[in-house]
């Protein structure tokens, strides 16, 4: 018998871990002041010298992500951000106090500069999971962000705003149908890279 102790989460109680990178000699004061200049009074949130973890609604914690995101991507620098988001891990529980907030969001993330991401989705203990990954890159052609499949990943472009609501839609729909769902995320803006060229509708070019 499985043990108790390793069944998924029955709390909806989502997360991220995630880090962002600003290739700027003004690193620190560029993390610094997007994590001050969010408001996160509606997450359990923690920094180290690695990353920064943020728990709560998964309302709440996209919307954090994506202000603290904003914010370090208003300086203008090219700032590159890889996350990991959660939701139904096992244990994952002592941020319950903050599933009681509403989804009232309370960050305006300045406007969006224009960003590249690729994600993917893993849905676990699903054997259906292979229809949810073709569902969310459905949802990402409606919203105009999906921009090809690349080994291991989709990819979206758009602007900061358009990329978070594309995550968070695949995020939100993929953790109705699965109890343990797990996204890893890469996004860069700023960059001085030129695009990939693509062969065709939604193929980088291999270099
Ligand atoms: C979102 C986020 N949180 C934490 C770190 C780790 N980190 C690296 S430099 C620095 C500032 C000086 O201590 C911090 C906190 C990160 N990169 N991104």
């Amino acid at each position: 018998m499985v043990s108790e102790k390793w069944v998924c989460g029955t709390s909806r109680i989502a997360g991220c871990r995630f880090s962002i990178y600003p290739l700027s000699g003004d690193f620190v004061s560029i993390i610094e002041d997007a994590l001050k200049k969010t408001n996160t009074s509606k997450v359990w949130m923690l920094t180290d010298d690695v990353s920064t973890c943020v728990r709560g609604r998964m309302s709440q914690v996209f919307d954090v992500v994506h202000a603290i995101f904003a914010h370090a991507a208003a300086s203008g620098e090219h700032v590159v951000f890889s996350g990991t988001f959660s939701i139904g891990c096992p244990g994952d529980s002592s941020g319950d106090v903050y599933m009681s907030e509403d989804d009232v969001r309370l960050n305006e993330p300045p406007p969006g500069v224009d960003t590249a991401a690729q994600f993917a989705l893993y849905p676990l203990n699903a054997p259906g999971y292979m229809g949810m990954i073709a569902d969310a890159v459905e949802a990402a052609k409606s919203l105009g962000t999906f921009s090809g499949s690349v080994h291991y990943a989709s990819r979206l472009d758009g602007s900061a705003n358009d990329v978070f609501r594309t995550l968070e839609q695949v995020f939100a729909k993929a953790a109705d149908e699965v109890s343990h769902l797990v996204m890893t995320a890469t996004l860069s803006c700023n960059s001085p890279s030129p695009k990939p060229v693509r062969k065709s509708a939604g193929e980088a070019m291999a270099r």
